[in-house]
């Protein structure tokens, strides 16, 4: 069966886009999205994003991390994917139903309510004793997150000095995280301002994460390190995040389709 698909990306954060809201495609399973993923002998992303039909919203969106790991959520992608849509929508995922609005070349995400209680993120006991990396003791403790998917962070006084690539794996796999967990390394460079990199859960380091920003945000905005809407620096760009008083959080930013392609199921399949 030939296969038509978009590759899209936010900020670097890349995805391959399979749009089955018209017609069916064959069953998607972690094989098969672990193939596509692999950016040497596959089509190569992030993250595979696949549209489907909904009973609860405009349509689903369905998260493939590059490990093949179906997720909750993905920012980066919610801001492609209306850019592919063209119209504000709303989009059913296993995070829950958000709203997504095309804007200036890239799009505006209504990513709903954060939850911080520890048996939401999830966390398996108190967060005060995560095995804190070595030579970190002396930084404070890390905060959790779930904007639909799992958030550490940690703030640091900088967090290009960090060897994200050595310790990021660790705190994923941390038995203190059942589901593994999106590592946030963060620096707060003034009230309005955040520098972040992620790594992240089933793709490792990549050049943006749009969860993780919101994560950051509302963690800084709730210790009251920074104001209600901030930007976020991540290694490929910008992203505006808001926290509004009704609870919800929204992100804006780019979006980019790169090109479009097809293949035949059974190359991956
Ligand atoms: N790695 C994430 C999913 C992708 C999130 C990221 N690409 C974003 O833009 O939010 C997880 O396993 O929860």
């Amino acid at each position: 069966m030939r296969v038509d698909f978009t590759k899209m990306h936010g900020l670097g954060n890349d995805f391959v886009v399979l749009d089955a809201r018209a017609a069916p495609l064959p069953a998607m399973d972690e094989a098969t999205a672990r193939a596509i993923a692999d950016r040497r002998t596959g089509i190569g992303c992030d993250q595979l994003i696949l549209l489907e039909p909904s009973d609860t919203a405009d349509f689903r969106m369905r998260i493939f991390n590059h490990d093949g790991s179906e997720v909750e959520a993905c920012g980066n992608a919610s801001r492609a994917v209306a850019l592919l849509h063209g119209s504000a929508a709303r989009v059913e995922t296993s995070g829950g139903v958000i709203a997504v609005e095309p804007r200036n070349g890239g799009a505006s995400v209504d990513m709903g309510e954060p939850r911080f209680d520890w048996d939401a993120i999830p966390v398996a006991y108190a967060m005060d004793t995560l095995r804190m990396p070595v030579g970190w003791e002396g930084l404070e403790a890390p905060g959790a997150v779930n904007v639909g998917n799992p958030h550490v962070i940690f703030f640091v006084p900088d967090t290009d000095a960090i060897p994200l690539g050595e310790i990021g794996p660790e705190i994923e796999s941390d038995p203190l995280f059942p589901e593994r967990i999106n590592v946030n390394i963060a620096t707060i460079v003034d009230r309005q301002h955040i520098r972040l990199r992620v790594w992240e859960r089933g793709a490792g380091l990549t050049r943006a994460c749009g969860t993780g920003a919101c994560a950051t945000a509302v963690h800084a905005m709730r210790r009251g390190l920074v104001e209600r809407e901030v930007t976020v620096t991540l290694p490929g760009g910008d992203l505006e995040i808001a926290w509004d008083e009704g609870n919800r959080i929204h992100m804006t930013g780019p979006a980019t389709e790169s090109f479009r392609g097809s293949f035949e199921w059974g190359d991956f399949a």
